[in-house]
């Protein structure tokens, strides 16, 4: 019998067979993790080898909830690398590469994009002179916000909008200025509800269905499937919020990312659609 929510006569464009999938993208950290960009907050030092045993830890979380976890060829390089979900973004089958609003990001993108052409996915590109960050982008069914801010310029918007609307995508700009990413500011529970922690976000009227957290990283949630949702453990508050709504919460300690402004959303991308 198939599971709840799988749909037999998913296809593509060109009708080839879509299938769902609960593979997750992740990226292990650079050494040179500590010299990763900060823009909003205060530099504060990182303790890479804590950070090390914390990715590990988010990993085996997402293992533990039913994903199985791609690791993309490391990059050690580009201090920001583990943040990977900014170098890609997905839209059931087809992945957008981005080219990261920060100069010192774009050498990420082309091991992620070997990782995705690998798994069949369709591949497109942002081009110059767009800028995408992965992190501007909340998917909340098929309407596709996308944060115009510091990293994502308004020729990347455009470009989001050319990729995916041809698929049946509604794409909505959003101002960001407060924070480093939209999704510094909000993301998505599984009904559709956004949560954001209301100082940081420029247009909460933006979103129908909105639902304010008292915590800044309460704004995060990575959806584990069900109503199984992988938050930070520094936002209790938001926590216990959700879990009093029915929600199942599951904590990771990222201290070390959120000192470089990363959330639980930048460290994987999730893929929920494949060919078959
Ligand atoms: N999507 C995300 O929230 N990415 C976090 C990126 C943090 C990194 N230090 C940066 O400034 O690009």
């Amino acid at each position: 019998m198939l599971g709840a929510g799988h749909r037999t006569n998913r296809t593509d464009r060109f009708e080839r067979p879509v299938v769902p999938s609960k593979k997750a993208l992740v990226r292990r950290p650079s050494p040179r993790l500590a010299d990763g960009l900060v823009t909003h907050i205060e530099r504060e030092k990182v303790d890479v080898g804590l950070a090390g045993e914390q990715w590990e830890a988010y990993v085996e979380a997402l293992r533990t909830h039913g994903w199985e976890t791609i690791e993309v060829e490391p990059a050690d390089d580009c201090p920001d690398s583990v943040f990977v979900e900014d170098a890609v973004v997905m839209y059931r089958n087809v992945a957008l590469i981005t080219r990261p609003g920060a100069e010192s990001r774009r050498a990420e993108t082309a091991g992620v994009e070997e990782a995705v052409a690998r798994l069949g996915c369709s591949v497109n590109w942002i081009w110059e002179p767009g800028t995408l960050d992965g992190g501007d982008v909340l998917k909340v069914g098929d309407t596709v916000y996308v944060g115009r801010g510091g990293r994502t310029n308004a020729a990347g918007v455009q470009q989001v909008r050319a990729a995916f609307e041809p698929l049946g995508a509604r794409v909505v700009a959003v101002p960001v200025s407060r924070v480093l990413h939209l999704k510094s500011a909000v993301t998505a529970l599984p009904d559709g509800t956004v949560i954001g922690h209301i100082p940081k976000i420029d247009r909460p009227s933006l979103f129908p269905g909105f639902l304010s957290v008292p915590e800044e990283s309460g704004a995060h949630v990575v959806l584990l499937g069900g109503s199984k949702l992988l938050m930070a453990a520094s936002a209790p508050k938001t926590a216990e919020l959700l879990t009093d709504l029915g929600h199942e919460v599951v904590t990771v300690d990222i201290s070390e990312f959120e000192k470089l402004e990363g959330c639980v959303t930048c460290l994987s991308v999730r893929l929920r659609e494949l060919y078959a």
